[in-house]
This record gives C-alpha cells, sequence and structure tokens, in this order.
C-alpha cells in the first residue's frame, strides 16, 4: 500500500509503522504481539534503525531475533511497585462481609492491589534511547498480565473496589493523569502507549469523578473536573457523532448519536501479524484493506474487541468473521446510553458547582452549563428512544446505520442503559428485557455471556465478563427501585436476578482464585502442587463455574483489575447474602 497516504496510532518507525515493526511483528519470533512493541530500546532510536538497516533486504528469522536482543529490552521494565501511602490492612467493608471464607478473600484481593498498582520509573531508560510508554504522571492500576499500562475503561471498574479499599487519593490521583491526559491529547486514550493513540475507549471518566465525588463529596474536586469533562465530551461529539436522520421515520428532524470510530489504515501495532494476516488472506483492494484496519481498531475503541456484535455475518467463526466487521457503521446502544450519562452528570455537577461559585458571574456560567448539558442529554435520550429502544423486547438494540435497521445480534450491552434510564422505561416492556436476561443467566452458572453466539472471538458467548455483571446489575437495581412501590413483587425478582448473578462472579472468581492457589492465614490451605498464590482473571466461563474464558487472540490474563473491583463491589453490597462455594462440585 501507498505508505505517504496511510494513518497510523502513531509518528513512531518502531512502535507504531514501518519496516522494523513489520518485520519484527511478521518474524514469529513473539508469541504475542504485544510483547514486541512494549520493548523499550537498549540503544538510542538511530542507532535501532542502523542495525536494522545492516540485516538487508530479508533478514532470516534468526538475524530478526538477535537483532531484537541486541537492541530492544525487557517488555516488562520501566515500573515499579507504587509507594502506597493510603493502603490500609483492614478497609471498614470487610466488616459487611459475613461468610468468613468471602471476608478472608475480600482480604487477599486487598493486599493483589499492592502488585496491580504501579509507578512508571523511566531512569532505567539510557541515554536517547526510547519506549512505548506515555509518559505517566503519579501512581495507577494496571489490569495484570501483559496489560501492563494504565487503561481507559477498566479503570472505572478498578476503582468501584479500589474506594472500598479506602485507597482515596491514588484514585484522586488516576483521575488526575486522565485529565492531564485531555489536556494534552484532548481525549483519553484506550492505553498509556504510544500504539493506542489514535483511539480512546468507552468514555467513563465523567462517572469516575461521579463514584469519586459520591465516596468523598470532595467539592473543589468536581468544580476542577468539569472544565475537563467538557473538554472530553466535546472530543467526543466532533469525532464520534453522526446527524442521523430516516426522512420516513422522523421528517426533518435530525438525531446526534454517537459511535465508535479510528482514523487508521495499518495494522493495530499490538495485534500487527494477527491484523495483517486477516487482511492479507486473500486478494482485496487496499482502500477494502485500510477500511478492515479501520475496522479492526474501532473494534478494540469500543472495549468490545472482537464481538459478532460489530459483524455483519454474525453466523461466520473467527477469524473470518473479522473480515465484516462494520463498527463504524453502528450506532452502540452501549456508547449512546454512556454519552447520555455524561451529560446528565455534567449537568448535575454544574448545578452543585453554582451553589458554590464565588461571584455571579461564575454561578451563572454553571448555570448555563447545567442547561447546555440537561438539554443535550435529552438530545440524546430523543435518539435513542427513536433508534435503538425496542417496544418489542425492552433491549437497547445496537442500530445499522446503512441498513436503518437494528443489528441482530443480542448482547448485555442492551440492558447498559437501562442502569440510566430504568427510571423512565414502561415498566411492562422493561419486564420483558429482564425475564430475558434471569433466562440467560439461569443457564449460565459462570455468569452472563456476553452475547449468545460461539464465534470464538472473546467478546462472544461463553465468556462473562465482569464488567458487564456489573452493568447488568445496575440496570436490575435501578428497575427494581423504580417498581418497588408499584410491583413489589416484581421488584424482588430483579433483586434475586441481581443476587444470582453476584453470587455467579463472586463464587466463579472466588473458586478460580483457590484452585489457582489461592489461601486463608488460619481457615483455608493452598491445594497442594499448585505454585502460584490466587488469580482472579479478565473474564469468565459462563458455562463453567469457577473457570476463566478463552477466546480471542491472547490467552487469558490473571490479575485482574476490574475483575478485583467489580468482586469487592459485590462484596460489600451483598456481603450478608453471598455464601462461599463448594469450589470442587
Ligand atoms: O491486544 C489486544 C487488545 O487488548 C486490549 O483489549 C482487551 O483488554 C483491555 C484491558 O483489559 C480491555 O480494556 C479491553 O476491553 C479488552 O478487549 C486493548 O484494549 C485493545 O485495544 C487491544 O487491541
Amino acid at each position: 500500500s501507498d505508505a505517504s497516504v496511510d494513518v497510523a496510532p502513531c509518528g513512531s518507525n518502531l512502535y507504531c509503522q514501518g519496516d522494523i515493526l513489520k518485520a519484527v511483528q511478521l518474524s514469529g519470533i513473539f508469541e504475542d504481539d504485544k510483547t514486541f512493541v512494549d520493548k523499550p530500546t537498549l540503544v538510542p532510536e538511530a542507532d535501532v534503525i542502523a542495525a536494522f538497516a545492516k540485516l538487508g533486504k530479508n533478514p532470516s528469522k534468526s538475524d530478526i531475533k538477535a537483532f531484537v536482543t541486541a537492541n530492544f529490552g525487557d517488555e516488562t521494565s520501566l515500573l515499579r511497585p507504587a509507594n502506597l501511602n493510603d493502603w490500609v490492612p483492614n478497609p471498614k467493608f470487610l466488616g459487611n462481609i459475613n461468610d468468613p471464607y468471602l471476608k478472608g478473600f475480600a482480604s487477599a484481593i486487598n493486599e493483589i492491589w499492592k502488585n496491580l498498582i504501579r509507578e512508571q520509573d523511566l531512569s532505567g531508560l539510557c541515554e536517547g534511547c526510547t519506549s512505548s510508554f506515555l509518559k505517566i504522571n503519579g501512581t495507577f492500576v494496571v489490569p495484570g498480565g501483559r496489560f501492563r499500562e494504565f487503561y481507559y475503561w477498566d479503570t472505572y471498574f478498578s476503582m468501584e473496589g479500589m474506594l472500598l479499599s479506602e485507597l482515596y487519593d491514588t484514585v484522586k490521583g488516576m483521575i488526575e493523569i486522565f485529565f492531564d491526559y485531555v489536556n494534552q491529547y484532548g481525549f483519553i486514550p484506550n492505553g498509556t502507549r504510544q500504539y493506542y493513540l489514535n483511539r480512546s475507549q468507552p468514555p467513563l471518566l465523567t462517572q469516575m469523578v461521579n463514584i469519586y465525588y459520591n465516596a468523598t463529596k470532595d467539592n473543589a474536586f468536581l468544580v476542577k473536573a468539569i472544565p475537563i469533562l467538557k473538554k472530553e465530551h466535546a472530543y467526543w461529539v466532533h469525532n464520534h457523532s453522526v446527524n442521523f436522520t430516516i426522512p420516513e421515520k422522523c421528517g426533518n428532524r435530525f438525531y446526534t448519536m454517537y459511535r465508535y470510530d479510528v482514523k487508521n489504515t495499518l495494522p493495530r501495532p499490538e495485534g500487527y501479524s494477527v491484523d495483517y494476516k486477516l487482511v492479507n488472506s486473500e486478494a482485496i483492494d487496499v482502500d477494502v484493506q485500510k477500511k478492515m484496519y479501520a475496522e479492526l481498531s474501532s473494534a478494540a475503541e469500543s472495549g468490545f474487541d472482537f464481538s459478532s456484535r460489530w459483524a455483519t455475518n454474525p453466523n461466520l467463526t473467527s477469524p473470518d468473521i473479522l473480515k465484516t466487521l462494520a463498527v463504524t457503521d453502528i450506532l452502540p446502544s452501549d456508547l449512546n446510553a454512556i454519552m447520555y450519562e455524561n451529560e446528565k452528570l455534567i449537568a448535575e455537577f454544574s448545578k452543585i458547582a453554582s451553589t458554590l461559585a464565588k461571584t455571579e458571574d461564575e454561578k451563572n456560567a454553571f448555570l448555563t452549563d447545567n442547561y447546555i448539558y440537561e438539554k443535550l442529554s435529552r438530545r440524546t435520550y430523543r435518539g435513542m428512544m427513536k433508534f435503538l429502544f425496542d417496544k418489542n423486547t425492552g433491549m437497547f438494540n445496537d442500530y445499522s446505520i446503512s441498513n436503518k435497521k437494528s443489528t441482530v445480534v443480542w448482547s448485555v450491552s442492551n440492558v447498559w442503559a437501562y442502569w440510566y434510564l430504568g427510571d423512565f422505561i414502561d415498566a411492562d416492556i422493561a419486564n420483558k428485557a429482564w425475564d430475558y436476561v434471569s433466562t440467560v443467566a439461569a443457564k449460565n452458572p459462570g455468569g452472563l455471556p456476553v452475547t449468545n453466539i460461539d464465534s470464538g472471538l472473546q467478546w462472544d458467548f461463553p465468556d462473562a465478563w465482569p464488567p458487564l455483571q456489573y452493568t447488568t446489575i445496575k440496570g436490575l437495581l435501578t428497575s427494581a427501585s423504580s417498581v418497588e412501590k408499584s410491583n413489589p413483587e416484581r421488584s424482588k425478582k430483579y433483586h434475586d436476578t441481581a443476587l444470582k448473578l453476584a453470587n455467579s462472579l463472586v463464587g466463579s472468581s472466588y473458586c478460580g482464585w483457590y484452585l489457582t492457589g489461592g489461601s486463608i492465614p488460619g481457615l483455608l490451605d493452598k491445594l497442594p502442587n499448585v505454585t502460584d498464590n490466587g488469580h482472579l482473571f479478565e473474564k469468565l466461563n459462563s458455562t463453567n463455574f469457577g473457570f476463566p474464558a478463552g477466546g480471542g487472540e491472547y490467552t487469558v490474563q490473571p490479575g485482574f483489575g476490574w475483575t478485583n473491583g467489580v468482586v469487592l463491589w459485590l462484596l460489600n453490597m451483598y456481603g450478608d447474602k453471598l455464601t462461599v462455594p463448594n469450589c470442587s462440585a
């Protein structure tokens, strides 16, 4: 393809584009493409480029291996454990957990934060050397395993647990790191690497500020946050919105809706060989190839990489299904719901700020923002109800712009909007959605699978993702409280489904941890012949209680930030109801 018109995630000739990246990633010397792009150089970049040039036109695999060994360092370097001044051994929420094993489990997770919360240490980088890391000003939580950097949407779910662990200063500092990125780049990158600089992730910063504010009532911080949250919102409006209408359905009216959309024409550096081989597996036009690269990156931006949810032919399986991704043609229901909630929250924060203003002008400016963002939220709401909401099923479906109709794949993300909008939905229609969810939950002991389609992709059946158990439970709780007075029986039913999901995630994570060497001093011995000390996994198997899920382009990762966060959140909320499962059953 014509490199002069290619759009890469960043300018680096090592980490984002160019011959060295291509040769190393296609050589097959690493099982996981992310390994190479996480390696810092051992010599200045110009020397790396000169050393590569010496290899000539078609270097062998062993030449490339020797070149990488001589010029690149360890991918896990440039990080150190953080000095956590706010970590406490016995956070108060442990007192809310009755079952002694689950209390011990919560305490073990509280310990695990110390391994996952890190600081950058660039002192190991030699003079003139370089790495793919973005500068990270402060302490941050990583997901774990191959995910050695700070991720955007993961952090919301990790924070729910970190706040219970009373890591208030650390949480505040992490939000401030994100503020720096909004100021520097205008948006928050997918993760803190140069190769993530062309895309964001589900925009949950405003909601991070919300949970931090609810936990601390830090007014000064809230006031400081508002201009930055507005700036991030503007980025999504300018780069990720479409003005959409269907004349026969809408007359002259246009609706502003949001979508994932990454400008990119090259393989994702951290998945280079996977993307390259997929796109070059048959003879296709260069323009079509470039479009496929843009779709792959846009799927990564959605957080759901990869899923039949984005496929025009969801009946195919991996890898062929990936050739049919049409992310940029879809109005995703979860993204639109998130944007609606962000607009509502910016309006609410502005109202609070207006009461704290020191001058009349300041107060009026906040009240104007309150008015503007309320209005924006109504605009997003109208679009969601017009195009995404299905009165027959109660689901908020994804919508295909080109087909002018809902897409066909059901996903747990179709009930995400209930978290924020549950109060506004007709109770009988909402009940249909929740009946469906509870039927799926009843069939899956390990949690709600993300879709019903077994494509081999990681955001498909049978994978149960902790953040989506959280969003579904939030939706159930909103619906339960909205019918509590009018229909207590229904309300109880929703609470029961929420508890069932909580039992699945907490129980399955507990067993996964125990079976991989988890123990509790004086109460639970470590299994014999297990060398590890207990892992929580990034995703669980919905059909196989106690086991992680698989699928996708990398092996399941232990750690794990969002699992720990959501499990602690559930243990705190249902600490008087949850009981320890029998892990050998
Ligand atoms: O390397 C492949 C992809 O890895 C990341 O995605 C997955 O892990 C993230 C961190 O836990 C999570 O936020 C995301 O939802 C997962 O699918 C990365 O975010 C992708 O951009 C990347 O291509």
